[in-house]
């Protein structure tokens, strides 16, 4: 588990000290995907290279299994740092070293001997899926498949976290798919603890179990992403599902008007169809869809009921457990 304590650190400017993280605190489970999310200047990299034991803070804890790494020096530092495996923002690979030779790198720095380094890189290029790309340079990898060896790289020293700041900013949608297998898998075979920061929500909805929303220094708002989906007022949850179109005209024509999120299989298959026939309502959808988190569907909708029992119907709605929000009374409408 990673504890992040009440951290803070400043940076010198002109105008006077910025303050990049302004107390943050913050928990990731052993075993989960945490991504850190937030608009740009927000803190996000500070925060990641405060954990990978790159910069300082000026005060608070980072706690890897209960040790403060933040007090750490000399050799303690050095060993903490191979607990943190790092995939750094951009392209980091050796260009004069070959695909093996840079998965090969943290471990000859260690001094594992060769047959033991040998073996360990098969496995990595094994599970980053380049087992073929061994012997290629850089140079002759597209970019998703730098990226995948950097990953497998960062998980050489065998590390209890793995920390990817933008792993994916630089790619195409399909590309950002082999990435986010191989950050997924590590989760999954290694029992890695992952930290990714990230400026992209399909990220996050993909790999992420929980998410840290980073404004101005501070955690804003930090929750499983099932969690926070379920709440009216998070803004990751507005981010991560499907905008409510604006449709004061349609809304006009119903009886009434309601926002609902539905989590999970059996609630986005059964929920309105069966609300409909119980209550005799007719049910349009005016707005929203579906997405997927992880491996879960979730749908946004705004609805609109016709029919002389459409309250019961949304009541009913609510009592198996969807979210329903702004129901209206009358023909005016969404108020937005
Ligand atoms: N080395 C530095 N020296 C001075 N100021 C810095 C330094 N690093 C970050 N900052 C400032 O700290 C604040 C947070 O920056 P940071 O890069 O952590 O944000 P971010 O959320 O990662 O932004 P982005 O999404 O644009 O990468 C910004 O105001 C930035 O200008």
């Amino acid at each position: 588990m990673i504890t992040v304590d009440n951290l803070v650190k400043s940076f010198p400017s002109r105008s006077g000290a910025v303050r990049a993280l302004d107390g943050v605190t913050l928990e990731v489970q052993a075993g989960a995907v945490c991504g850190v999310v937030g608009p740009s200047g927000s803190g996000k990299s500070t925060l990641a290279r405060c954990i990978a034991l790159l910069e300082r803070p000026d005060s608070g804890a980072i706690r890897v299994d209960g040790t403060d790494l933040v007090t750490l020096d000399g050799n303690r530092l050095r060993a903490a740092r191979r607990q943190i495996g790092v995939v750094p923002q951009g392209d980091s690979l050796l260009r004069q070293r070959t695909a093996a030779g840079n998965v090969a790198l943290p471990l000859e720095t260690a001094g594992v001997d060769g047959p033991t380094r040998r073996r360990r890189v098969g496995e990595l290029l094994d599970l980053v899926g380049l087992t073929d790309k061994a012997a290629s340079y850089p140079d002759q990898l597209s970019g998703g498949q730098r990226q995948r060896i950097a990953v497998a790289r960062a998980l050489a020293a065998n590390p209890a976290v793995l920390l990817a700041d933008e792993p994916t900013s630089a790619l195409d949608p399909e590309t950002t798919g082999s990435v986010l297998t191989v950050l997924d898998r590590a989760r999954a075979e290694l029992g890695v603890t992952v930290v990714v920061v990230t400026h992209d929500m399909a990220v996050v909805r993909r790999i992420c179990d929980d998410v840290a929303l980073l404004d101005g220094g501070r955690i804003v708002e930090n929750g499983r992403l099932l969690d926070l989906v379920s709440d009216v007022d998070s803004r990751t949850a507005n981010a991560l599902l499907p905008a409510l179109d604006q449709t004061d005209g349609i809304a006009a024509n119903h009886d009434r008007v309601a926002d609902v999120v539905l989590v999970g299989f059996a609630a986005v298959g059964a929920l309105l169809p069966e609300a409909s026939n119980r209550f005799g309502v007719d049910l349009a959808v005016l707005g929203g869809g579906l997405t997927r988190l992880g491996e879960t569907p979730v749908a946004r909708f705004r609805l609109g009921l016709t029919g002389e029992r459409a309250d019961s119907a949304l009541e009913w709605i609510s009592e198996a457990g969807a979210l329903v929000r702004r129901a209206q009374k009358g023909p005016q409408g969404v108020a937005a």
